[in-house]
Formats: C-alpha cells, sequence, structure tokens
C-alpha cells in the first residue's frame, strides 16, 4: 500500500510568517445566502508563507521568477535525512554520511517537532560548504523544515547564493516530523506565478 506524507503547513489566518512579513488573509467576498448561489473568498498572502519554493528571483537580482522555474525539479525521488543533532549551522558532516547514489533531492529534518503555532527565530541554517557539497555529490534540490536555509538574521544570504551558484531549487518550510528517513517520492508543486520570486506548494511525500 503507497502511503501518503503531507508535508506541508496549513494556510490559515493566524499562520506564524517571518518577522514583518504579509499576514496571511483568507476572505470571504461572496457568502452564499438569499440570492447567492456560492462561496468565494480572496487571499492576501506573502509569497513565502508556509511551505513554499524560493524562486531564484528572491535571492539573485537576476534569476529566474516562478512562472520559468522547471516543476520537474520538484517532482521524483527524494532523499529525507536526520538534521536534528546538527548545531544551528547544518554542515557537511552531519549530511553527506546519510546520502545515497542517485539522489537528487534532498530534505534535511531539522525538528523533533516542526513549530506550527509560533515562530521559532533560533531555526537551524545551513553552512554554504554544505550546499557546495551536496551540489558536487549532484543534489538538484535542497528541503528543509526551517522558514529558511540562511539564519533569519542573515545580511549576505550564504547558503541562498550558493544554491544560487549550482542552479539548485529550494524548498522551505515543511513538516517531516511523521516521515520515516529514507526515500520517497516528492510532489511539491509551486504555483506559475509570472514576475514571484516564491509561490506556495502543497508538498506530499509518497512511499517507493
Ligand atoms: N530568505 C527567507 C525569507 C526572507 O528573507 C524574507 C521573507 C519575507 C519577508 C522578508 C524576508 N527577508 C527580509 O530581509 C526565505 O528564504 O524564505
Ligand atoms: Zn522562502
Ligand atoms: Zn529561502
Amino acid at each position: 500500500m503507497t502511503k501518503i506524507y503531507d508535508i506541508s503547513q496549513t494556510l490559515r489566518n493566524g499562520l506564524p510568517v517571518w518577522p514583518g512579513d504579509t499576514a496571511f488573509d483568507l476572505r470571504r467576498t461572496w457568502q452564499m445566502g438569499p440570492g447567492v448561489p456560492v462561496n468565494v473568498s480572496a487571499l492576501t498572502l506573502s509569497t513565502h508563507s508556509g511551505s513554499h519554493a524560493d524562486a531564484p528571483f528572491h535571492y539573485d537580482a537576476g534569476g529566474a521568477t516562478m512562472e520559468a522555474v522547471d516543476p520537474g525539479l520538484y517532482l521524483g525521488p527524494a532523499l529525507v535525512v536526520d538534521a536534528r543533532g546538527a548545531g544551528r549551522l547544518i554542515t557537511a558532516d552531519d549530511v553527506l554520511p546519510q546520502l545515497q547514489d542517485g539522489i537528487v533531492r534532498v530534505l534535511l529534518c531539522t525538528y523533533q517537532h516542526a513549530p506550527q503555532e509560533n515562530w521559532d527565530a533560533q531555526f537551524k541554517a545551513l553552512d554554504a560548504s554544505l550546499i557546495d557539497a551536496l551540489a558536487g555529490c549532484g543534489i538538484r534540490l535542497i528541503g528543509t523544515d526551517t522558514p529558511s536555509l540562511d539564519p533569519q538574521d542573515s545580511k549576505t544570504m550564504d547558503a541562498h547564493r550558493a544554491v544560487a551558484r549550482h542552479r539548485m531549487a529550494i524548498l522551505e518550510g515543511l513538516v517531516l516530523d511523521a516521515v520515516p528517513f529514507g526515500i520517497h517520492e516528492l510532489i511539491a508543486l509551486p504555483l506559475k506565478i509570472a514576475g514571484a520570486d516564491s509561490s506556495p506548494v502543497r508538498a506530499i511525500l509518497r512511499s517507493l
């Protein structure tokens, strides 16, 4: 039996967002009732809400925006790695021993329980040399259960810049609590939004 793991945060009013960023707001614009046959809503949200894919344009002024990113990057076998024992900067030593041959997508689990009710400013980030090492091993997509690859106070975005150099793809804000470590099929397509620096995704892992 194939097992499906929903690794997405629930988008909802009150969702914790990056400090200072736009709050998530779903507002009913038509309410079903006499003479109104349907419910319809309007959404206001940051492109980096919940589980999302960063487009290169987020961290590279000349980078591609979301509609131009190859959707195939977000579909296919992915290795879920245990990074819970790492320090504030996850290094190659934490991850490389767990890599497996032929894998091009790696998802880092840094939390026992990813916080979904509150914002954790102390989340684990990735050392840029880890990105270089993963690229050297053929990795094309890096996912994490934290809000960013770089620390919240970073102004240099070293990990994102390393990703840009290697033309890799990024998923952030995943929920990997319930997923066994190992290889599963990833399905996490970003919306085809012209000009967007990022998009929310419905991220799923399916047992292989
Ligand atoms: N780099 C973060 C997001 C980020 O930096 C951010 C997201 C929303 C509003 C402001 C942000 N950064 C401001 O310096 C990310 O990778 O999603
Ligand atoms: Zn992001
Ligand atoms: Zn990012």
